[in-house]
């Protein structure tokens, strides 16, 4: 078994709520995995139940071959939630450093990390400026440095482009995709359809339930549908 993350029989509650039910997932290692599914289908739980941050009811979550929940697995993470967690009082560079300082990395490799991960996600002209004063989209692309700062094996990323315009977020999907091709694997929520279209596998989420896995084109055969979007309309109807 090497792959770099199982989910094994997930089934949570909140309360009488049931959130995830019978969830099975197997990812490989190298590619983008995208979990689409309407809101409040159970994306961010599953994330959080991967990250052993919140314990299921039922099964397992392993990662790289660990069950999850380790501190030690963790460092090969990088974790992008979906409310930014910065310190707005610090500058961006300042905000980077102290991920990069808490992540483990070796002291003689923060100051090109950093430099580098600003670059990708286009805050380098902003590095010096307290994050108090940036914009939503700002304060994403400086959570998304944050999470990539370490340079992790496992990147996971709860709605990684919301508020971030169409020309930064296309140079942001080549970057996932150029991580990949370096071996390290990918994992983000989505119901933007163009995101879901560029990810290698994905599954369908509804009411807490994997409704379908697969490649965009195995997902578009399953019915013969001509557009993603489509399918997940219709995986959005069915009752079963
Ligand atoms: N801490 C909590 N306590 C009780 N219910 C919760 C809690 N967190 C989430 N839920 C409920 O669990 C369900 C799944 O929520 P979750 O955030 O996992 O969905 P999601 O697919 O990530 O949604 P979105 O796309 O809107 O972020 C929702 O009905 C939500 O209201």
């Amino acid at each position: 078994m090497n792959e770099a993350v199982q989910l094994t029989h997930i089934s949570h509650i909140y309360g009488r709520h049931r959130v995830l039910y019978d969830v099975s997932i197997a990812i490989q290692p190298g590619i983008i995995f995208g979990l689409l599914g309407p809101s409040g289908s159970g994306k961010t739980t599953l994330i959080k139940v991967l990250l052993g941050i919140l314990k299921p009811a039922l099964g397992q979550s392993i990662v790289m071959g660990t069950r999850m929940p380790s501190l030690h697995q963790m460092k090969h993470i990088g974790f992008m939630a979906q409310s930014d967690a910065l310190y707005p009082e610090l500058t961006a560079q300042e905000n980077m450093e102290y991920f990069a300082s808490i992540s483990g990395l070796e002291r003689q490799s923060v100051k090109m990390r950093v430099k580098s991960c600003l670059e990708t996600v286009d805050l380098t002209s902003s590095a010096k400026k307290q994050v108090s004063s940036f914009s939503g989209g700002m304060k994403r692309r400086l959570s998304l440095a944050a999470a990539l700062v370490h340079d992790p094996d496992i990147l996971i990323l709860d709605e990684p482009t919301v508020g971030i315009d169409p020309v930064l977020r296309e140079t942001i999907w080549k970057e996932f995709h150029r991580l990949t091709v370096e071996g390290k694997t990918i994992i983000v929520t989505t119901h933007v359809m163009d995101e879901a279209e560029k990810c290698d596998q994905l599954a369908l989420l509804r009411e807490g339930e994997v409704i379908v896995q697969g490649t965009v084109e195995e997902l578009k055969a399953s019915i013969k549908a001509d557009s993603l979007e489509e399918v997940f309309l219709h995986y959005g109807r069915v009752t079963s």
